[in-house]
């Protein structure tokens, strides 16, 4: 493998090395357009012409980024605290309002990209959301780095899409490698949308 080599996409997990990133100042900007875009790919209803516009466009863009892709943990994507959703497409754009070790919150809303049907949020962005939280309270408690054995989650009430949401895990109780942790899905007046509960277990030395 050349040295150029080595800074392509390496699917080796990069939990155990998370380095935060501080990303280039267009960077945001571009995530919420993508993010923009992914609203509207799943909701305009426009004529032939106006897609096949859209996808010499498209296009373009994919030939502008091509040569820049790059391993897990180099890019600023996944990695930006500061950015909604740590500047990655696949998280809803959140932000962490409180990262400590009594709990990890954060707010923001679900938008028409994470639609599933009559007007409310698909069920399976749900546990994204708590995964993510679980992850970021095993760092946050100091616990070592631990991957999800299991995620339960309890869908008390649809979730509303535009409408800002927060969520808070914390750590509920330690037995050795396992981690157990919980999580609840609030409105802003803090009805209850879900709440859930997973294992998180540390990785042995060797373990991806
Ligand atoms: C400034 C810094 C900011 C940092 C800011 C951080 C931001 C960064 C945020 C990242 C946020 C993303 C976080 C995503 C986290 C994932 O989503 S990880 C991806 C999803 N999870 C996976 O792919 C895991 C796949 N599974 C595995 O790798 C292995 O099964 C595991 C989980 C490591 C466990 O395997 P193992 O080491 O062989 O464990 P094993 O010895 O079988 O079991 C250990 C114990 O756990 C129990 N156990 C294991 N599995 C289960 C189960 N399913 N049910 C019940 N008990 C179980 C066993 O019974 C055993 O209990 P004891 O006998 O010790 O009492």
């Amino acid at each position: 493998m050349t040295e150029a080599d080595s800074e392509k996409v390496d699917l080796r997990s990069e939990i155990p090395r998370f380095k935060p990133a501080t990303p280039p100042a267009a960077f945001g900007e571009f995530v919420e357009n993508m993010r923009r875009l992914q609203d509207l790919a799943v909701s305009i209803d426009a004529p032939d012409e106006v897609y096949a516009a859209a996808q010499e466009k498209t296009a373009e863009l994919i030939e502008l980024l091509a040569p820049f892709e790059a391993r897990e943990g180099k890019g600023p994507a996944n990695r930006s605290m500061q950015l909604p959703g740590r500047g990655s497409l696949l998280m809803p754009p959140w932000k962490v309002e409180k990262f400590d070790e009594e709990s990890v919150v954060a707010t923001g809303v679900l938008r028409r990209y994470h639609l599933g049907g009559g007007g409310v949020a698909h069920g399976g962005v749900l546990p994204l959301i708590f995964d993510d939280n679980f992850g970021m309270v095993v760092y946050a408690a100091k616990r070592p780095i631990s991957r999800t054995a299991y995620l339960h989650v309890n869908y008390r009430k649809v979730t509303p899409l535009n409408v800002p949401l927060a969520i808070e895990g914390k750590v509920d109780r330690v037995d050795g490698r396992k981690t157990f942790i919980t999580a609840r899905l609030t409105e802003e007046d803090g009805t209850l949308l879900a709440d859930g509960e997973g294992l998180m277990v540390q990785l042995l030395p060797g373990q991806p």
